[in-house]
């Protein structure tokens, strides 16, 4: 992320002490992600990661730090929020909501192959499974009635070949969701923005990922098909790489079978996760924020995707 919120040692010395976690020690603002403002934090008690949340409200955020909670308390590795004295996971800092979660081990593999893919499949679909029984609910805040409210937003910086692209896409996604296929797909809490740079690697191992803060309501296979098209991509022309998807799709498969809807809607949906992204970006691009380290993502890359998904067929589910 970028830190759009400072804050200093000196700001967290009284903070700190409604956490069972000692006197913060050391840190550090977190340069990658756009979203929020992170940093690593020491304290005596061990290495956490500290957010400030820039965009989220105090009555959007149990959502996503008690499925945090939930999937932890079952086994998924994902960072577990630390509850200050009153139990509360979200408290005001600067005025902003904030929470202190664990630290996962590991660093993020951007040079995925085959065996790193088949793990995120299997971890993806353990991840479903176990959060079927979450009891909260919560839109997924980036899914189509925010495109529908987004694309007039950016259409007019847009070239009129690619403003064409940008509403035939919407129009193509608002009809696929309004069709029996689409109805028949199986829903749940999915994590939304599962990026490798969002995943954690101990070698070839899994060892955990993060960044619930796009999760929600959503189809089980809107979050893979998210996950298909960052993992098992080249980077450069957005096009598929089948030895890739074959381990994602196949390692989540194997834990999760897929069902007839879900076969059927694989390419509408790799496409709809192409334009989310897109739409976000073109949208961060064109209407940016001030930040101290903010990298703004490209939205010609998604532009790319969409195209190739458009255009080309995707290995099919369970081949
Ligand atoms: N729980 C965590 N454990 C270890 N590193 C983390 C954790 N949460 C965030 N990070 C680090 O912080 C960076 C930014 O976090 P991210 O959630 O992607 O930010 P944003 O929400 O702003 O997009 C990550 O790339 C990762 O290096
Ligand atoms: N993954 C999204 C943007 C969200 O950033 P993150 O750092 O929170 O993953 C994109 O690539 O556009």
């Amino acid at each position: 992320m970028a830190v759009f919120t400072s804050v200093t040692l000196d700001d967290l010395s009284q903070w700190i002490k409604q956490f069972p976690l000692g006197n913060a020690l050391a840190l550090q603002g977190i340069s990658s992600g756009i979203e929020n403002s992170n940093f690593f934090l020491t304290t005596q008690r061990g290495e956490f990661v500290l957010t400030l949340f820039e965009n989220l409200s105090f009555a959007q955020l149990p959502f996503y730090v008690q499925l945090m909670r939930h999937l932890a308390e079952r086994g998924i590795p994902v960072p577990a929020p630390v509850p200050n004295d009153a139990g509360e996971l979200v408290v005001a800092l600067h005025g902003k909501p904030a929470a202190i979660v664990s630290k996962l081990d590991g660093s993020s593999q951007m040079d995925p192959q085959p065996v790193h893919c088949a793990e995120v499949g299997a971890m993806l679909a353990r991840m479903h499974l176990a959060g079927q029984d979450f009891a909260m609910r919560q839109p997924n805040l980036r899914g189509l009635d925010w495109w529908v409210e987004t694309a007039p937003k950016v259409l007019p910086h847009l070239a009129p070949e690619t403003a064409d692209l940008l509403r035939a896409e919407l129009a193509f996604q608002q009809d696929f969701a309004g069709g029996v296929v689409y109805r028949a797909l199986q829903t749940g809490p999915v994590h939304a923005d599962l990026f490798r740079n969002n995943v954690m690697f101990v070698g070839a191992r899994l060892s955990g990922c993060f960044d619930f803060y796009f999760a929600g309501w959503d189809t089980w296979l809107f979050d893979l098909a998210v996950t298909v098209n960052d993992w098992c991509i080249d980077l450069d022309s957005g096009r598929l790489d089948a030895a890739r998807v074959l381990a994602l799709t196949r390692a989540y498969h194997a834990v999760r079978p897929f069902t007839e809807a879900e076969q059927a809607a694989w390419q509408p949906l790799l496409r709809a996760a192409a334009l989310r992204f897109w739409l976000s970006r073109l949208y961060d691009f064109y209407r940016p924020r001030a930040a101290e380290m903010l990298t703004p993502h490209d939205p010609t890359h998604f532009e790319r995707v969409l195209r190739q998904r458009i255009q080309v067929q995707a290995p099919a589910l369970t081949a």
